[in-house]
């Protein structure tokens, strides 16, 4: 193994109960290598932020463990908070601080801090450095949020829904400075409800549901597990049933949608279709299957309770 390879989170078999004897998280397994981006992903109380907490060792697993840079992080906590950033869902602020007494009183409490500018002006708050966190927006409280995650320079960062709550540009943003944490080594366990998120930061993600993980991989491979789309419409006085066999699908009056698991096949094919029969196919549209979908698929599928097809395909990718 490279020193890349090397798993910083490692999960296996975790469980998480509560006390009423509800499962949140139901024997999960998964690593994380250094400097990757990992995303969890899954519906509302799927579990992923008491997955989370067990990572940051904020309580202990009712069965399975976790390991950080290969410790326990609730045992051995003393050895593992120091080189971690948290960032949890709801932040606990003192609404009468200002944003640079906020940062300043937890650098009091960090080893090795970055000065309070510098973790203000990593997420672009150097301009509200004098307001008061009442003051603060809920995308700004977020920011402050995650200078305070930065303060330690971890190794390895927990953000939890890090962009709930932002504008769109209050995300790229936060989209960038993930990136460029990334691309100075640190390793990123994120959980997010925004399906782009995950597309455009996470190298491998996992997709939760009711305390199980139903399928991981990057986002390439779990979207290859849906088919693709072509969509056209076929001109008047064309109808669907001279389309060659192979691409016959459904078609609502001359709207034609194929669905296909070998979209450059079918999309030659449909092609040379149209040149050889001189055929002009308007609103042309040919696209893999978008995270969303899949995510959404799963959803439904897992509440249908008909996942089988679905699991037997992700079993080679997990
Ligand atoms: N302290 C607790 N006691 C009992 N049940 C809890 C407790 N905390 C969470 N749960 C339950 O565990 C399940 C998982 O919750 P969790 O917050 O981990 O989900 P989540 O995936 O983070 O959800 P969300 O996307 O809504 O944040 C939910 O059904 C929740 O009601």
């Amino acid at each position: 193994m490279t020193d890349t390879d090397q798993a910083v989170i490692e999960v296996d078999g975790l469980r998480r109960g509560y006390s009423g004897g509800f499962e949140a998280v139901r024997g999960i397994s998964f690593s994380v290598a250094r400097g990757e981006v990992f995303a969890l992903l899954g519906t509302n109380g799927a579990g992923k932020t008491s997955t989370v907490e067990l990572l940051e060792g904020l309580a202990a697993p009712s069965a399975g463990t976790v390991r950080v840079f290969g410790l326990d992080p609730y045992r051995q906590r003393a050895a593992v908070r120091p080189r971690t950033g948290v960032m949890l869902q709801e932040g606990g602020f003192a609404a009468d601080l200002t944003v640079t007494e906020t940062v300043r009183m937890w650098s009091g409490v960090t080893s090795g801090a970055r000065p309070a500018a510098e973790a203000l002006a990593l997420v672009g708050l150097t301009g509200r450095a004098s307001v008061r966190v009442k003051q603060l927006s809920g995308g700004e409280r977020r920011r402050l949020d995650l200078a305070l995650a930065l303060l330690g320079r971890p190794e390895v960062l927990f953000l939890d829904e890090p962009t709930t709550g932002m504008d769109p540009e209050g995300r790229r943003d936060t989209w960038e400075l993930v990136r460029s944490l990334q691309a100075q080594g640190t390793t990123v366990l994120l959980t997010t409800h925004y399906l782009e998120e995950a597309e455009q930061l996470a190298d491998r993600l996992a997709i939760l549901h009711e305390g199980e993980l139903v399928l991981s991989g990057t986002p390439a491979e779990v979207t290859a597990t849906r088919p693709a789309r072509i969509r056209f419409t076929l001109p008047a006085g064309v109808a669907p049933a001279r389309l060659p066999l192979s691409l016959r699908a459904a078609a609502q009056g001359r709207r034609v949608e194929i669905r296909t698991e070998r979209l450059q096949r079918s999309l030659a094919e449909l092609l040379a279709w149209a040149e050889a029969s001189d055929v002009e196919l308007t609103g042309l549209d040919a696209r893999s299957a978008s995270l969303e979908e899949a995510f959404l698929e799963i959803a439904q599928q897992r509440r249908a309770g008909g996942l089988g097809d679905f699991d037997d395909q992700m079993a080679g990718a997990r």
